[in-house]
């Protein structure tokens, strides 16, 4: 990863931007749109030596990553890892106490971050404003094109034929026209993506989409993200965030595990996912079971005792 960041920032693909002291560095604005703009080779993020810190402790920490653009990458981490964090430095709301972020070919720092959210989603379930709850699922999913909770006017025909597809392509044709209200956890978390697609972001920052859902629902949810990679060629690129390797669907094709606000690896699900790095970033003895392009973790009763005694 370091030896590939390297290699970028000497080819002039990184673009940098200091946020700690006085001096502000930007490469050439030409060689900053080459990281990610929508060109095969491109990268739809790149950071580099990324730290935030909070109250004198630093929750993220020399973070080098870089994401292809069009790919299915994930977050993987424990509880407190700093992957909402990173998320939320990679949409503009949390700004780096230290290092280089380029998004979409854009340079944090000398790019109008308002028009840089046009071209990207970040879908929170947990934390996130609720949409009214008698607007129907398709409103709900028409008010992504405004960015607003409610619907103010009349959406156009071809604006509610794509919201009215996009709900197809989650799983939700059926229950469109019901309250948003009555809708199960797992249908509202699908309905909050549809509503994220239908401004056809270039960027989908999906954070812990399937939390406190049942095991159906979840996988309702799985087959959604699937499915994006599944159809047409004007998938964005998305970013996964767990904490459970389950919760990766085969489309995934790079893995970043953090650990204490750092990058304990990188790379492939094959390179990542392996019982002695998931065991040692969980402190918990696991196995890493792979079936089918999905990843399971299995914890053996006889671990427990030594578990409670660690706690
Ligand atoms: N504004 C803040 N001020 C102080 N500490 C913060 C702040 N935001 C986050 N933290 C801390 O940073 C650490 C990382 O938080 P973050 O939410 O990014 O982790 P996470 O991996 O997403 O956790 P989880 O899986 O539990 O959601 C946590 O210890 C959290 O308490």
């Amino acid at each position: 990863m370091t030896g590939r960041l390297s290699e970028l920032a000497r080819s002039g693909l990184i673009c940098t931007l200091h946020w700690m002291g006085p001096k502000v560095e930007t490469m050439d604005r030409s060689a900053a749109e080459g990281a990610g703009n929508g060109r095969s080779d491109g990268f739809a993020i790149v950071a580099r030596g990324v730290g935030v810190q909070k109250e004198d402790r630093w929750i993220l920490k020399d973070v080098d990553w870089t994401v292809p653009t069009g790919a299915c990458v994930a977050i993987l981490g424990p509880n407190g890892s700093g992957k909402s964090s990173l998320a939320r430095v990679i949409s503009g709301y949390l700004w780096p106490t230290e290092g280089e972020v380029s998004v979409l070919g854009e340079v944090f720092g000398s790019v109008n971050l308002h028009e840089l959210r046009e071209s990207l989603r970040l879908v929170q379930p947990i934390g996130q404003a609720e949409p009214a709850p008698e607007m129907t699922a398709l409103q709900v999913a028409l008010t992504g094109a405004f960015g607003t909770v409610g619907l103010y006017s009349e959406p156009p025909g071809e604006l509610r034929a794509e919201a009215e597809r996009l709900l197809g392509v989650v799983g939700l044709r059926s229950v469109m026209g019901h309250p948003y209200r009555t809708l199960s956890n797992g249908e509202r978390i699908r309905c909050l993506i549809a509503r994220a697609l239908v401004r056809k972001p270039r960027l989908l920052l999906l954070d812990e989409p399937t939390a406190g859902l049942d095991l159906l629902a979840r996988e309702q949810v799985l087959a959604t993200i699937e499915s994006l990679f599944r159809s047409g060629d004007e998938r964005p690129t998305v970013v996964l965030i767990t904490h459970h390797l389950e919760e990766l669907p085969p489309a995934v094709s790079r893995v970043m595990v953090l650990d204490e606000g750092k990058v304990a690896a990188e790379g492939t699900p094959e390179e990542v996912l392996t019982s002695e790095l998931l065991s040692a970033v969980y402190r918990c003895p696991l196995d890493v079971v792979q079936s089918n392009g999905r990843y399971y973790s299995r914890v053996s009763p006889g671990a427990w005792d030594a578990l409670l005694a660690s706690g």
